[in-house]
């Protein structure tokens, strides 16, 4: 039987997704909790993980080259990859909000908008009917009305404690972000019973 290869972010998603997966009961071998190894294979299980950057992850699974992944919300949306999602698994709650220093208006013509979600940022601008200028950052993105770069930014928000720290204030909240569970369309109907097998064990897990 083939092995079922899975796309997992590295970063902060990874953690809490490695525990999800040995408390849906699978055995993951002491390389999960130490190492540089981007691709892990584990037999006993018929598995094999490829460790990617969070935003690559849907890329991976569109592509065919993993079955199945886990994305966060954020990367869902602003990707937009043709992949299946199977399953909120309410890890790394966030969300992502337009934030910018107290008690400014947006610039009139053109306001400037710093993300690392160019796609998500000007659809949600675009709805609003507001006409902006977005220049994409990798990280740090908060800097950019602080250093006078940008009027506003959209970024994730968890505790809001970077927001805080830096002087900065939201303004809108966009959308509740949380890890999904993805599949590659072909791989979901070839390798069916193993992927709803996963999901059924891991929505377990979700519901308690
Ligand atoms: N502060 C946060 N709290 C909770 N979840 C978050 C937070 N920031 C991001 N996330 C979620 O975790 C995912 C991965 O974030 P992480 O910070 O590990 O990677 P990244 O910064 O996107 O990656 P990289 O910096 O390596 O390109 C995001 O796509 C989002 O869904
Ligand atoms: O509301 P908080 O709990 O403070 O979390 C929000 C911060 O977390 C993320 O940044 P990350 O740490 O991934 O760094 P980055 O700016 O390099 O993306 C996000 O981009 C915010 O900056």
């Amino acid at each position: 039987m083939k092995e079922l290869t899975i796309a997992m972010p590295k970063g902060r998603i990874f953690e809490e997704a490695v525990v999800m997966l040995k408390e849906a009961g699978y055995n993951l071998p002491p390389e999960f909790d130490d190492s540089r190894k981007l691709i892990i294979e584990v037999p006993e299980e018929n598995l094999r993980f490829i460790l990617a950057k969070p935003m690559d992850v849907p890329t991976y699974v569109e592509h065919g080259v993993a079955d199945i992944g886990i994305a966060g919300k954020d990367v869902m949306l602003e990707e937009e990859r043709h992949v299946y999602e199977l399953l909120d698994l309410k890890i790394s709650q966030c969300y992502l909000a337009v934030a910018g220093l107290p008690d400014t208006e947006m610039n009139e013509v053109a306001p400037r908008i710093a993300t690392k979600y160019p796609n998500v940022a000007s659809s949600y601008f675009r709805e609003q009917g507001e006409q902006v200028e977005i220049i994409k950052l990798n990280g740090s993105i908060e800097i950019a009305p602080i250093i006078g770069l940008t009027d506003r930014i959209v970024d994730i928000v968890s505790t809001g404690r970077t927001l805080k720290e830096n002087g900065l204030v939201e303004y809108e909240h966009i959308v509740d972000i949380t890890s999904r569970l993805i599949a590659n369309p072909v791989s979901y109907r070839l390798m069916h019973d193993r992927i709803s097998e996963m999901t059924d064990r891991l929505e377990k897990v979700v519901n308690g």
